[in-house]
């Protein structure tokens, strides 16, 4: 198993965002097309009814087509919130074509929209989580807070909802791969434009 210090992973992290920040515009677009045609033939993408996007940052992969097709499949389609009071915890909140988004303290756009009208993560079907790195075994790097492994911790038990997939370009892909944390929520998943993968047993590479 690799190990990694902080120091390692912090590095690490900013060499991946920085070489997603790179791609061109071009890229970016033929990435999320072809993210969007690896994810709607999967049994997780078509047994879905309601589905956790994220709106794309720092060259993430853009989740906007797949967005568009999931609304045309009458599915129902959210974004996280920072929560307000349980701090790095996220709610996700239903969005439709038009739902007015507005800045968050990261410049993150989110829905505009009261605690109350937020669904429980339980109430998900599938996540799709932006990666920062990711290795073939499934273990991934995120942006570093651990929002997505708080508020998915449940996920670490019996518990198989919902279902948690991470995007990424294939130039986040860790070759020497990624030591896993005690705290890590198992993705089901990976996909990148070019692929897909379910992930069964999850190990260290
Ligand atoms: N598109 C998108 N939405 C998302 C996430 C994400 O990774 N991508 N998140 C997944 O977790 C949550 C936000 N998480 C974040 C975690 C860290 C930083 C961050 O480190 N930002 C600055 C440093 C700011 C600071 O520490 O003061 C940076 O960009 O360097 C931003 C957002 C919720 N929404
Ligand atoms: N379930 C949890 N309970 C308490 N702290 C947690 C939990 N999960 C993660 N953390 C904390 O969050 C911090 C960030 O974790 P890590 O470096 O794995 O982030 P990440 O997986 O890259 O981020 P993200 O989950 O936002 O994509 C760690 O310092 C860890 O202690």
């Amino acid at each position: 198993m690799p190990q990694q210090s902080p120091e390692t992973r912090k590095a690490l992290r900013q060499r991946l965002r920085r070489a997603r920040r790179q791609l061109s515009f071009s890229e970016q677009r033929h990435a999320a097309l072809g993210l969007t045609r690896q994810l709607r033939h999967t049994g997780l993408w078509q047994g879905a009814r309601h589905i956790a996007f994220y709106q794309a940052v720092d060259g993430e992969i853009v989740t906007l087509p797949a967005l568009r097709l999931a609304w045309q499949q009458g599915k129902a389609c959210y974004l996280p919130v920072l929560h307000p009071i349980k701090d790095d915890h996220m709610v996700f909140v239903r969005i439709w074509p038009g739902s007015r988004l507005a800045y968050n303290r990261w410049g993150i756009p989110e829905p505009k929209a009261a605690l109350k009208h937020s669904v429980s993560p339980r109430r998900l079907d599938l996540v799709l989580l932006p990666l920062v790195g990711f290795d073939e075994a499934g273990n991934r790097i995120g942006m570093g807070k651990g929002f997505y492994d708080r508020t998915f911790a449940f996920r670490r038990g019996k518990c198989r909802r919902p279902a948690l997939t991470g995007l990424g370009h294939e130039c986040q892909k860790v070759a020497e791969g990624i030591a896993p944390s005690a705290w890590d929520v198992p993705l089901d998943a990976l996909a990148t434009p070019r692929r897909y993968k379910s992930i069964k047993n999850r190990k260290a590479l």
